[in-house]
């Protein structure tokens, strides 16, 4: 299957930092409050970026818990740094927030003009709805195929949406196996920018196969914006020439690419229920959050066999604040060291899942439980990373069937939980 998927796609060629300060939880309190109310949106944006600002100063990460490097403890504007050259550096951060706003942004535009988030009709052309359903039901086995929980979550979605998921999914799917495949030894940056032009093409309504003809038509039905799907390109190019990452601001971004993307193309067509009183760009984060959360995990996870394949992931300064380095790693001996920096590694990890929390109830409710599901399985599998006693360079923690099928039914439960923006202004109303 993998091979054919590259066929396709390539044709012919082929703190002790960790300290939780009073101004990052303050920030934390305030962005978790954005989900009080819309009303209260614009508000809460502005003295957010003022936050910001204010705690760029000394901290980044705000919602991270995580101590600033001592250099970074300098009066900064709106989260840009100068460089010793000079340069205005963006924090990443800052620069995922923007393209957080654009996303939001652009799902109001879409609102404002009419058609709500009402899916489009088919327009009939002869013959091509019965291929674009067979285009979709290909999504849905390769789907089936690959990820089966998250399969069955999408059972519940309304079909319109289901169908529009499966064909994201194969997309990331795809675009994860050309840099993680088997033949990914073959791929070079010029396959990746021909991927991106088919993708503009895609866009414009010129699929090139069956499985793109489910996503150009998904693009034309719901308010899904081409950036993200840009970026996860991007974080493919990262992924090829890259093997070290200097800081988290570094990791953070590359988490951004492969995964925080998925979040931010999945809300427009998984919805926001309408009952919902969040700020559109506060479900947003929240659903970046989940995709930051997802593969800070994965990192934690695979740190040994990213090992073997020469890949550290992990944030080089934080490694050697703990006294570690690219040899200990490469050792993969658990030691008091390694045990201490995983606790805080799995600590941050477990906050961008908190995070994420309160944004899956805003979902529209037919399209949470599979989201549920994903955020419960995968922190679970920071309890195995834990239960194993912090061996992940020998051991995969996985979650057992007999737990991921326990998880499922509290995933659906959860599904059924009110808003929080809800939540939240009762009680503040009582
Ligand atoms: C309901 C749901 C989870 C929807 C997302 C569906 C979707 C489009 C998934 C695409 C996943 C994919 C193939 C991404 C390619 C890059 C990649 C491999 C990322 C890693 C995923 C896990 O990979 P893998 O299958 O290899 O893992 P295993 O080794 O098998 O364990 C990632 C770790 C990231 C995936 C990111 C998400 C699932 C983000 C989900 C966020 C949302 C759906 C937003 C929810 C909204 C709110 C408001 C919280």
């Amino acid at each position: 299957m993998a091979f054919l998927l590259l066929k396709v796609v390539v044709p012919g060629d082929i703190s002790a930092g960790f300290g939780f300060s009073e101004a990052i939880r303050q920030e934390y309190r305030l962005h978790r409050k954005s989900f009080s109310s819309r009303k209260e949106g614009k508000l809460l944006r502005r003295r957010r970026k003022w936050n910001l600002q204010s705690l760029y100063a000394d901290s980044k990460y705000a919602c991270v818990g995580f101590e600033p490097e001592r250099s970074m403890k300098v009066p900064l504007a709106a989260s840009l740094a100068t460089s010793a050259a000079g340069e205005v550096a963006v924090s990443s951060e800052q620069k995922v927030y923007d393209v957080v706003l654009k996303q939001a942004a652009l799902v109001k535009k879409q609102l404002k003009s009419s058609t709500a988030l009402e899916v489009k009709p088919d327009v009939p052309v002869p013959g091509s709805l019965s291929l674009l359903k067979e285009a979709y039901d290909r999504c849905g086995e390769v789907c089936a195929e690959y990820a089966k929980t998250f399969y069955l979550g999408t059972l519940l979605m309304t079909p319109e949406r289901r169908r529009a998921i499966w064909a994201i999914y194969v997309w990331c799917r795809r675009t994860d196996e050309l840099v993680d495949g088997p033949n990914a030894s073959q791929i070079t940056p010029t396959a990746l920018d021909r991927w991106e032009s088919r993708l503009d093409d895609v866009f414009a309504g010129y699929p090139y196969d069956m499985l793109d003809a489910a996503l150009s038509d998904t693009v034309s039905k719901f308010p899904v914006d081409i950036q993200p799907f840009r970026d996860m390109i991007e974080g493919m190019r990262m992924d090829l020439k890259k093997s070290r990452y200097k800081n988290f601001d570094e990791l953070y971004l590359y988490c951004y690419y492969v995964a925080g993307t998925v979040g931010l193309m999945s809300v427009p067509v998984m919805g926001i229920a309408p009952e919902s009183k969040a700020t559109t760009e506060s479900v947003y984060s929240a659903a970046l959050a989940l995709g930051i959360g997802n593969q800070l995990t994965n990192i934690l996870r695979d740190v040994g066999e990213d090992a073997r394949r020469g890949r550290i992931y992990l944030p080089q300064d934080e490694l050697a604040q703990f006294g570690l380095s690219d040899e200990d790693i490469f050792k993969g001996q658990v030691t008091d060291r390694w045990r201490s920096f995983m606790k805080n590694q799995i600590k941050r990890a477990r906050m961008f899942f908190e995070e994420a929390e309160n944004g899956v109830t805003e979902l529209s409710q037919a399209s949470r439980w599979p989201v549920w599901a994903s955020l419960l399985l995968y922190r679970q599998i920071l309890d195995e990373i834990e239960a194993n006693d912090y061996d992940n360079f020998t051991k995969r923690a996985y979650v057992s069937k007999a737990k991921k099928l326990l998880a499922l039914p509290v995933a659906y439960g959860r599904s059924f939980l009110i808003p929080a923006s809800l939540r939240l202004s009762s009680m503040k109303t009582e």
